[in-house]
């Protein structure tokens, strides 16, 4: 304590002066009450007050020595049978709750008053002495503050009542401990941390009240944050209230008590019930505080999770008693005295921290050491002194008045207590490393998928770009053949092709020759009419000659018979008759020669029939010719549409032939005239030798 507490500059201050204080402060309580309901420390500098309504107030630490002083609240018991049944009762105090006053009586006429944070009547109820007391140190151990409340006071006047009182039958009549404890799981969440250890200090040996096995825990101290602990004891997490229920009514049945003449059940040890808190700063405060106190907690980028650890001592003292009243005798003397020793040990202290001295003798006792914090410590500390009515215990209330008073003195320092929450960290960390290691695991399951996906589809592409390769290889072949097969085709189209120009040709010539002979036919045709009639003039002028010659034979006959007649004349005229014999051979000789002549003109004539018969016959085939060759002509008309106007050049040369054809027509026609011409001198030699016969018949 010395090293951590010291007593305010309040601490010389006289009783009168505490109380003046005390009213300031009273009246900022009044107006807490009528803001919220509940009580807090509302500071004289007008800064805001810790309350839980209080959301946005400040975490820096306050170190208004008003604020940060111990509170002590009297609680004044009821009469109880004893008191009922004296006879010559009388109170010794009379309390004035409004002005926060305790008057002590020092005798009947005279009496001391005294301040008070708070004056509970004996007809004060329990929720109201826990919402002015407890509540409010509560609710700073929520914020992250260390928090005592205590009770202290005469054996039997109702400490445990106060704090330990489960109110199983009745809730109205449960304690401070139950009350926050409900308060404490009803403020944190799922993700904060409430658990307790249940101790007793029992004639200077602490035992564990939840795991009786456990004695003689022994008290640690941090050298450097001054913490107090007692980690031998067991730690109990808390999720419920019924649980917690249990877990006092356990402690509750192992906590040393005995039935002395002040109580029935007096408590021989002090119960100290430590609730730890573990809360994580929200992130905003976080924020705040690390803005505030610029020192960001940054550790390769990240923030630290920062929790706040606080504890909250509910301490039921045993009572103070004086062994001629108590009538302890033996093991129960003992327990007396070492409870005595304690809570003188307690009080020593008080007074040091209150008188500012330098030594706080700490170390005199186990309940000093573990309740260093709570005076002159760290935490916010309520004190509540529980007092009895009777006079007859008027020094024991005197005692406890004063222990209040002191206490009222020493003030705290109070802070905050947050640390990284490395743990945390971790969990969140080795969470994260879980995490991105699944990340990992997913991703490289994707990636092995993907290259399933990839290998297949690689494979799926070799094997359809080799199948292709094989598709376009045999397409090629079939192209390459169809080419050498089109190749092929084409030469031989080629040739077709030149064969059918040829063919073309042929027909281009055989038509032309066609064409010619159809000419020539026609002319010939035309000719041989002209012919046929000419043939049929010589035929009758053969016939006529015939005839003639008919005649003239006839004449000859009846010349030859005259000749007869004549020769038989010539003989009878000899010499006559050797000319005429003369004449008449030579006449012979020329009607032979005509005969001859007309023999071969006969023969002629019977040739020139055949030549015609032949010329007609050789007409009707080129008529047949023709024909076909028009029906072969009406075949290639088509094809000779595109030659045509070839076939035209090559007409215009036809035409020149035909001229060069007519030209030789013209020449057999010439032929034809001079063979006419011919004919006509034959008939006319015809004629001259018929008119010559005939002279020489006439002359005959
Ligand atoms: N405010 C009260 N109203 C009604 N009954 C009370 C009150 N305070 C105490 N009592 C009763 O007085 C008796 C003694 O109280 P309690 O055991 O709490 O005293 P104590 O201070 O704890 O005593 P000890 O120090 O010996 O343990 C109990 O029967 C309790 O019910």
């Amino acid at each position: 304590m010395a090293s951590l507490g010291r007593a305010s500059h309040k601490s010389e201050r006289s009783p009168s002066s505490s109380l003046s204080s005390s009213l300031n402060s009273s009246s900022s309580i009044t107006s807490s009450r009528n803001n919220g309901g509940s009580v807090g420390v509302h500071r004289s500098n007008g800064r805001r007050p810790v309350t839980p309504t209080s959301k946005t107030r400040s975490l820096a630490h306050d170190h208004d020595p008003e604020s940060e002083r111990v509170r002590v609240a009297v609680r004044l018991r009821p009469r109880n049978s004893e008191d009922l049944s004296d006879a010559d009762y009388t109170d010794c105090v009379e309390l004035q709750p409004e002005l926060k006053r305790l008057k002590l009586k020092k005798n009947n006429w005279s009496s001391e008053a005294y301040r008070f944070d708070e004056v509970f009547t004996e007809s004060a109820s329990q929720k109201r002495v826990y919402e002015v007391v407890a509540k409010p140190v509560v609710e700073s151990v929520l914020d992250g503050y260390n928090g005592t409340v205590m009770a202290y006071g005469q054996t039997g006047t109702g400490k445990t009542y106060t704090l330990g009182r489960l109110g199983k039958d009745d809730v109205s009549e449960r304690g401070m401990m139950v009350r926050a404890l409900e308060d404490i799981l009803v403020s944190t969440s799922a993700s904060d941390s409430v658990e307790i250890s249940y101790v007793q200090l029992y004639m200077e040996s602490i035992q564990d009240l939840l795991a009786p096995e456990k004695i003689n825990i022994p008290i640690v101290e941090d050298a450097k944050t001054g913490e107090v602990s007692v980690p031998g004891a067991a730690i109990v997490k808390i999720r419920n209230l019924d649980q917690f229920l249990h877990f006092l009514q356990l402690g509750e049945v192992n906590r040393h008590a005995a039935n002395t003449k002040m109580n029935t059940e007096s408590s021989r040890s002090h119960a100290i019930l430590m609730v730890y808190i573990r809360r994580s700063v929200r992130e905003k405060e976080e924020k705040d505080i690390y803005l505030k106190e610029n020192n960001p907690a940054d550790i390769n980028g990240h923030h630290l999770p920062t929790i706040r650890k606080s504890k909250l001592l509910l301490v039921d003292l045993a009572g103070s008693e004086r062994i001629d009243k108590s009538g302890s005798e033996g093991h129960l003397l003992e327990e007396a005295k070492f409870i005595n020793l304690s809570l003188t040990s307690l009080g020593k202290c008080i007074n040091a921290l209150a008188e500012n001295s330098p030594h706080i003798p700490t170390r005199d006792s186990k309940l000093t050491r573990l309740l260093r914090d709570s005076f002159g410590g760290s935490a916010r500390t309520s004190l509540i002194i529980t007092i009895g009515p009777s006079y007859r215990h008027h020094q024991e209330t005197a005692t406890t008045v004063m222990f209040g008073q002191r206490a009222m003195k020493v003030v705290n320092t109070v802070k905050v207590k947050e640390e990284f929450d490395y743990e945390s960290l971790c969990r969140k960390l080795e969470a994260r490393v879980d995490h991105l290691t699944s990340e990992i695991d997913r991703q490289q399951k994707w990636r092995d998928i993907d290259r399933n996906k990839m290998e297949k589809k690689l494979e799926e592409f070799h094997n359809s770009s080799v199948e292709a390769e094989k598709r376009s290889f045999a397409r090629s072949e079939l192209l390459m053949k169809e080419n050498t097969e089109l190749t092929s085709k084409m030469k031989d189209l080629l040739q077709e092709l030149d064969s059918q120009k040829h063919q073309n040709e042929l027909l281009l010539n055989q038509i032309a020759r066609l064409e010619t002979s159809l000419k020539n036919s026609k002319f010939l045709e035309e000719e041989n009419a002209r012919l046929e009639l000419d043939l049929n003039d010589v035929m009758k002028d053969l016939n006529r000659q015939k005839e003639e010659n008919n005649i003239m034979h006839n004449e000859v006959v009846h010349l030859k018979t005259n000749l007869k007649h004549i020769k038989q004349q010539q003989l009878e005229n000899s010499t006559y008759q050797k000319v005429l014999a003369d004449t008449t051979q030579m006449y012979e000789e020329k009607i032979a020669d005509l005969m001859k002549q007309i023999e071969d003109e006969t023969m002629r004539s019977n040739y020139a029939e055949e030549e015609n018969e032949r010329m007609k016959k050789q007409i009707t085939d080129i008529q047949m010719a023709m024909q076909q060759n028009q029906v072969e002509n009406s075949r290639y008309q088509k094809e000779l549409a595109g030659t045509s106007k070839m076939y035209d050049e090559r007409m215009e040369a036809l035409n020149q032939h035909l001229e060069d054809e007519h030209a030789h027509a013209v020449r057999i026609e010439e032929e034809l005239r001079s063979t006419k011409r011919l004919l006509r001198e034959y008939q006319d030699s015809a004629q001259v030798n018929h008119d010559e016969a005939y002279n020489i018949i006439h002359f005959l």
